[in-house]
C-alpha cells in the first residue's frame, strides 16, 4: 500500500456471522487537537475474544478504553462515533459512565490490587453495588473463576499485594468478575508477567470466553494467534505529518494471520514492520 492510498484507507467492516455484544464505530478520537484515531468499525463478538494488535501509538488502547467510556477520565479525550453496548449508545447524554463500567469492567496492564486484604479486594465491587447475598460464596466463586482459589483460600486475610505479580493479576481478573460483568476489556493484562503466569492468565482468558466477552489489546502476536478469536490489526498513518490510528484489517485470527487481505497486515504479522 503507497502511503497516499495510505491516507484515504478505510478498512472494509468486519461483519461476525455470530451476535455481537459491542458495536463500536469510530469516526474520530481526539486527544485536545492531536487526532489519535481515525475511521475504525471494531464489533466485539459475544463469548469470543477479540485481540487488537498493532505497533506502537496505533490506538489500540484508546479504542479499547472508549468501550467502557474510561477514557471520559482524561479532559482533552474527544469520541465522535458510536458504541452501542446491546443496541444502546453508551455515550448518550443520559448514560451514567460508572454504570457503563459495572456492566463493561477491565482489567489493565500492570496488576493493581488495592491496599486491602484478598478478600476485600474481590469484595470491593459488590459492597459498592450493596450486594445483599451471599458475599463470601461470591467472592469464593470469582476466585475459583479466576483460577486463584486453590493458592489463596488459606489466607483470604492477607494483603492482595502479598501475591506474586501472576497472582495479583488473577486476583484483579477476580475482583473484575466478582459483580459479573457482561464485558471485559484487557488492556495487555500479560505485559508484566512471567511466561509462566501468562500462560495461567491466558487458559484463564479461554475459560472465562463462555461467561464473557472479551476484548483484548496485547503487543504479542503468538498470544493473539493463542487466545484470539477474531483479530483487529490497526496501523500507524504517518501520511499528513501526524500519527493517526486507524483499523487496517478485522476478521477471525486465523484467517487475518495466515491469508491476510492488506499488504500491511502481511508485512506486520510476517514481523517486517513493529
Ligand atoms: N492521555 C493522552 N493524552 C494525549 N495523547 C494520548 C493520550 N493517551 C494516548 N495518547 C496518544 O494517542 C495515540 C494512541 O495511543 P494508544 O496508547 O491508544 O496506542 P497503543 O496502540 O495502545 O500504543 P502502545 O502499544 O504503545 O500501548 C498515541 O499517539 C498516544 O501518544
Amino acid at each position: 500500500m503507497t502511503m497516499a492510498a495510505e491516507a484515504n484507507f478505510v478498512a472494509d467492516p468486519f461483519t461476525p456471522e455470530g451476535d455481537t455484544v459491542i458495536d463500536c464505530k469510530v469516526d474520530k478520537i481526539f486527544y485536545g487537537d492531536f487526532l489519535a484515531v481515525r475511521d475504525s468499525v471494531v464489533p466485539i463478538e459475544k463469548n469470543k475474544i477479540t485481540a487488537f494488535i498493532g505497533p506502537s501509538g496505533c490506538g489500540k488502547s484508546t479504542v479499547l478504553r472508549s468501550l467502557n467510556r474510561m477514557n471520559d477520565l482524561i479532559n482533552v479525550f474527544r469520541f465522535e462515533g458510536s458504541v452501542m453496548y446491546h443496541g444502546q449508545d453508551i455515550y448518550a447524554k443520559k448514560v451514567d459512565p460508572v454504570v457503563v463500567r459495572r456492566y463493561i469492567g477491565m482489567v489493565f496492564q500492570q496488576p493493581n490490587p488495592f491496599s486491602m486484604s484478598i478478600f476485600d479486594n474481590v469484595a470491593f465491587g459488590l459492597r459498592l453495588n450493596k450486594y445483599k447475598g451471599d458475599l463470601e460464596e461470591k467472592v469464593q466463586k470469582a476466585l475459583e473463576r479466576a483460577a486463584l482459589w486453590n493458592e489463596v483460600k488459606d489466607k483470604l486475610k492477607n494483603s492482595g499485594l502479598s501475591l506474586s505479580g501472576g497472582q495479583q493479576q488473577r486476583l484483579c481478573i477476580a475482583r473484575a468478575i466478582a459483580t459479573e460483568p457482561d464485558v471485559l476489556l484487557m488492556d495487555e493484562p500479560c505485559s508484566a508477567l512471567d511466561p509462566i503466569a501468562t500462560r495461567q492468565v491466558e487458559e484463564l482468558m479461554l475459560d472465562l470466553r463462555s461467561r464473557f466477552s472479551v476484548a483484548l489489546v496485547t503487543h504479542n502476536m503468538q498470544q493473539a494467534t493463542r487466545v484470539g478469536d477474531t483479530t483487529a490489526f490497526f496501523s500507524v498513518d504517518i501520511s499528513k505529518g501526524g500519527r493517526t490510528g486507524y483499523l487496517v484489517e478485522m476478521g477471525p485470527t486465523a484467517q487475518v494471520f495466515d491469508d491476510p487481505q492488506q499488504q500491511l497486515t502481511k508485512d506486520y504479522v510476517a514481523g517486517e514492520f513493529s
